[in-house]
């Protein structure tokens, strides 16, 4: 330890507000409060079919990136294992879309969700270090994580259709999954630059702002 310590909840308290808002969005409110509107509902799913998609190399990219760069194997079973988690994760896609009646094959990525794919390649990209492309990864998942687990927890009033969405990613096992991801995103952290550093707490920034945008898209606000 060199005493920067946990490093992700210094940086949860200081960027408490638009982190609340990316995983308390107005999206998430309603479906816990039963109020969704399923136009909206259908659009996220085909939307986030698309990005789904993007995320699969992304997330390939992360797993060249900790192969040259850490010696913990550890973390290569884990990236591994979220690898895994999407490929059942985009046949469940295509399951749920067929169910609500979505045609995935003709959906058109609308502009924010474009915008944040772009994102993801310039995090693709050999230069960027391991621990800014993890950054990220920890980021990305755990809005989900925390997110869907409100929408489950006692008193939320999630219609029954969507509480197989929200246990998809607010399940206990994806729950430890972020709790993993988050333990080697601090480790790597510590061991960071300040440039790096610096250069990561911009990237979270960013990504939390991209899944706000996410969100507005899916409700139809943009
Ligand atoms: C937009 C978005 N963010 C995060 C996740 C979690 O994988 C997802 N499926 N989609």
């Amino acid at each position: 330890m060199d005493g920067k310590g946990d490093i992700i909840a210094t940086w949860m308290k200081k960027h408490r507000l638009i982190y609340t808002g990316a995983t308390r969005h107005p999206f998430i409110l309603n479906i816990r409060d039963g109020s969704i509107d399923i136009s909206s509902f259908k659009r996220w799913l085909a939307q986030d079919y698309i990005f789904v998609r993007a995320f699969v190399p992304f997330v390939a990219s992360i797993l060249v990136k900790a192969w040259k760069e850490t010696d913990d194997s550890s973390d290569i079973d884990l990236i591994l294992g979220g690898m895994a988690a999407l490929n059942d994760e985009i046949e469940w896609f295509k399951k749920e879309a067929s169910k609500w009646g979505v045609a995935l094959n003709s959906v058109v990525p609308h502009k924010a969700n474009v915008d944040y794919c772009r994102f993801l390649e310039s995090l693709m990209n050999p230069d960027v270090e391991y621990t800014l492309a993890i950054t990220a990864f920890w980021a990305i998942e755990t809005v989900y994580q925390e997110s869907f687990a409100h929408c489950l927890e006692d008193g939320s009033r999630t219609p029954e259709e969507l509480k197989e969405t929200c246990q998809r990613w607010g399940n206990e096992g994806f729950g430890q999954y972020c709790c993993s991801l988050k333990n080697i995103t601090n480790r790597c952290l510590e061991k960071a630059s300040d440039d790096v550093l610096s250069k990561a707490e911009v990237i979270l920034i960013r990504i939390l702002e991209h899944e706000v945008e996410f969100w507005n898209m899916s409700r139809g606000a943009i």
